[in-house]
């Protein structure tokens, strides 16, 4: 036997698979048992305590009950607000098991008199005390839980279990609750309908402590550490935690708990009763598991700090239309989709706070101090939203509007669920600016690339990227590209600008793409024949790259070694505008294949001859090809994608207005591409003409 009267099992008598290898441990089993009981009452406890309340004040006006529905939830909390370290001073002095004990049978007495007495400051005295001994019970049962458990390996798993049952049966306790108040509806009437719920919750807690008092061996002498929640706050999450962070877990939390402050009232106003409640309650917490569970698994490679701030506009937005949608079953399911959002960014806000390029620390254990800070924002945002939230709707009060299409019934509680909504849009919108680690880069495509499960890259950066690749070693020559689209003028100013090199002594190798070689001129008749016929982007694509790899590998690349200057008509450019803006696929894709095919070779400039579409097909005049035959709006993309390319790298490109007369552009083309020359031009070129060498207009 183990110091705590856990039995260490033999290894060959290891729980067979399915079962959980912390089964066997007897004392574990129980007190988890114990902890399941005492969880679901704690979370049957909130609806069954503001029902109560409701009901004390059924014959009020809706602003009273859902000030006093407010106020028996703010009482609830309150504890774990201002009284956490007193609670931990009072756990670390009584025996571990009599406290246990003494919490669940006072919690039960009681639960039991609440609807015994039937007041509304009882109830609210009982919200309070429940919650103090709560405080008491549940640290105290989850540290004692691993505690249980012999062995370093099992006792990760014990930890994970003890949060399991403390907040797991959330979901269970709102749909038990409207169960019972169907039943109770039936049976005892309007006016004992909670009493059904307190002595559910009562009976739990008995059982609990039945449990409690057959384990023998609960620890002692297992400390626990339980902080203020308000001076967590006031110390702040530590350094290195992102900015913004904070804010987001306070909208999303204030959003959430905005809902439960005045959901009894706002069901009730729907025509739903304490069922109705306890079906919105249960889409919240179902929601918000969902969300715990798919935060860390959804849009993987999407910034977290994005996201968080994504999931907190997401849950504001929800917040608008359950505040203006007057259908409670829409309602109930509005807010399941702001249980989902509102879990989801408290899961990512944990991972933000944990992610090591942000300072965090990914293996900071769960009470370390940013973990509590971001516990504490919560219950104190509860708190304050619980109290405030329903004295809006109280002030605000019933309205009728009449608008053009009819007439619409403002709730209080409704246009307080607005107002709460338009606060955590504000703060969503501030905390997303702060959180963004992607600042410039557009949410949309982001989202996108993230939903293939690729992280985006901007085209220009993209291109950035492909520009710093190594070069090949021992590369000499000079590269220079001519790209724009069709009829631009590429072959007549590449044609040009080769003659005037030529005259100048410069080894010039002119080129083209596609089919500059025996392979290349196979891939250009496939790739504009007329008559080939679905072709896919990607395989189009892939030709131009590969026409592109044994290009480079059989006339660039060894004119490059040899010193000589490469002039190409169209080069990777041309893929990235017409397969990625003109098709319409991935340009960063693109870019990243043609890094590849090309091994990172950038021309050293690129002379982009801009004309518009048409003006450039007209001029044109054999039949025109497989590609020349796109729409209008092919053509139209392609000239916005070597736009967009040549803008985002200026000192790379010449721009030029390619239906300017040939002889200008000609000139302008030699004026730049003497700054890239390897040597100056003779000076006795320069001294014979005083200007550059003259190039006939043809
Ligand atoms: N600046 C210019 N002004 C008017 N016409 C021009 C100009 N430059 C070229 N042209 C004429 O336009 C036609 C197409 O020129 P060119 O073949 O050089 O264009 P391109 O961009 O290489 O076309 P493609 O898209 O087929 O490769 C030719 O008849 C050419 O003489
Ligand atoms: C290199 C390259 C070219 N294209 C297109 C552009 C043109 O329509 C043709 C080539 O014809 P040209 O008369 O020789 O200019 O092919 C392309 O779509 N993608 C590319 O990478």
């Amino acid at each position: 036997m183990t110091r705590t009267g856990a039995s260490r099992p033999h290894p060959a008598a290891s729980p067979p698979p399915g079962v959980s290898p912390l089964s066997p441990i007897g004392p574990f089993r129980r007190l988890r048992s114990a902890l399941t009981l005492s969880g679901l009452g704690l979370w049957l406890c909130v609806p069954a305590l503001t029902a109560m309340a409701a009901t004390l004040t059924r014959d009020d006006d809706a602003a009273a009950r859902a000030q006093a529905v407010g106020a028996v939830l703010a009482l609830m909390l309150l504890p774990a607000a201002l009284l956490a370290p007193l609670a931990g001073m009072l756990a670390a002095r009584v025996d571990r098991r009599l406290m246990l004990l003494i919490a669940d049978v006072l919690r039960l007495v009681i639960l039991v008199t609440v609807p015994l007495v039937g007041t509304l400051p009882w109830t609210m005295a009982a919200a309070f005390l429940v919650a103090f001994l709560a405080l008491l019970w549940t640290p105290a049962a989850r540290a004692s839980l691993p505690a249980l458990v012999p062995d370093e390996e099992r006792r990760a798993r014990a930890h994970r279990s003890a949060n399991r049952v403390v907040y797991g049966p959330a979901p269970a306790a709102a749909l038990l609750f409207a169960v019972l108040a169907l039943i109770a509806d039936g049976t005892l009437g309007r006016g004992s309908r909670a009493d059904l719920a307190l002595y559910v919750t009562a009976a739990l807690f008995l059982g609990s402590s039945a449990l409690v008092a057959a384990i023998r061996d609960i620890p002692a002498s297992v400390p626990i550490h339980v902080a203020s929640p308000l001076k967590l706050l006031f110390q702040g999450p530590g350094a290195g935690a992102a900015r913004g962070l904070g804010l987001a877990v306070t909208a999303a939390s204030f959003a959430a708990c905005a809902v439960v402050a005045v959901a009894r009232v706002h069901a009730g106003e729907l025509g739903g009763g304490d069922a109705g409640y306890g079906s919105v309650l249960a889409g919240l917490t179902l929601g918000a598991g969902s969300g715990l569970f798919l935060g860390p698994r959804v849009l993987v490679p999407f910034s977290r700090r994005r996201l968080l701030g994504l999931a907190v506009l997401a849950a504001a937005v929800t917040l608008v239309v359950l505040a203006l949608v007057q259908n409670l079953v829409v309602v109930v399911f509005a807010t399941g989709l702001l249980g989902v959002f509102a879990g989801a960014a408290w899961t990512t806000g944990t991972t933000v706070l944990t992610d090591p390029d942000a300072g965090g620390d990914p293996d900071a254990p769960d009470d370390s101090r940013p973990s509590a800070y971001l516990r504490s924002v919560a219950v104190v945002t509860a708190v304050v939203a619980f109290a405030a939230v329903p004295l809006i709707a109280g002030a605000v009060g019933s309205h009728r509007l009449d608008l053009a299409g009819g007439v619409y019934d403002a709730t209080g509680t409704g246009t307080a669920l607005l107002i709460a909504a338009v606060l955590a849009l504000l703060a969503g919108a501030v905390a997303y600016k702060r959180l963004d680690d992607r600042r410039g880069i557009p949410l949309i495509p982001d989202l996108r690339a993230a939903l293939h499960g690729e992280v985006y890259t901007p085209p220009e950066q993209a291109a950035a990227a492909a520009a710093q690749q190594p070069v090949h070693r021992g590369q000499r020559g000079v590269f220079v590209a001519f790209e724009g689209g069709e009829g631009a003028g590429k072959t007549t100013q590449a044609r040009l600008a080769a003659i005037w090199l030529r005259d100048h002594g410069y080894d010039v190798v002119t080129t083209q793409e596609p089919g500059a070689t025996k392979i290349g001129m196979r891939l250009r008749a496939m790739l504009l024949d007329r008559d080939t016929t679905g072709l896919s982007d990607r395989a189009e694509t892939l030709l131009y790259a590969a026409d592109r790899a044994d290009h480079i590998a059989n006339v660039i690349k060894p004119a490059m070694e040899r010193g000589a200057i490469v002039v190409s008509d169209r080069y990777v450019d041309s893929s990235l505008a017409y397969q990625g803006f003109g098709r319409q696929q991935r340009v960063e894709d693109i870019a990243r294949v043609n890094a590849w095919a090309t091994g990172g070779l950038v021309p050293d400039l690129t002379v982009l001859l801009e004309i518009p579409p048409r003006t450039g097909l007209d001029r044109l005049s054999a039949p025109a090809d497989r590609i020349e035959s796109e729409s209008d709006d092919f053509h139209e993309r392609v000239r916005t994608g070597f736009r967009a390319l040549a803008e985002a790298d200026p000192d790379r490109y010449l721009i030029l207005d390619a239906s300017r007369p040939q002889g200008e552009l000609s000139r302008e083309i030699q004026y730049r591409i003497r700054e890239i020359l390897p040597d100056p031009i003779p000076a006795g070129t320069e001294d014979a003409t005083s200007t550059f060498p003259v190039i006939t207009d043809l």
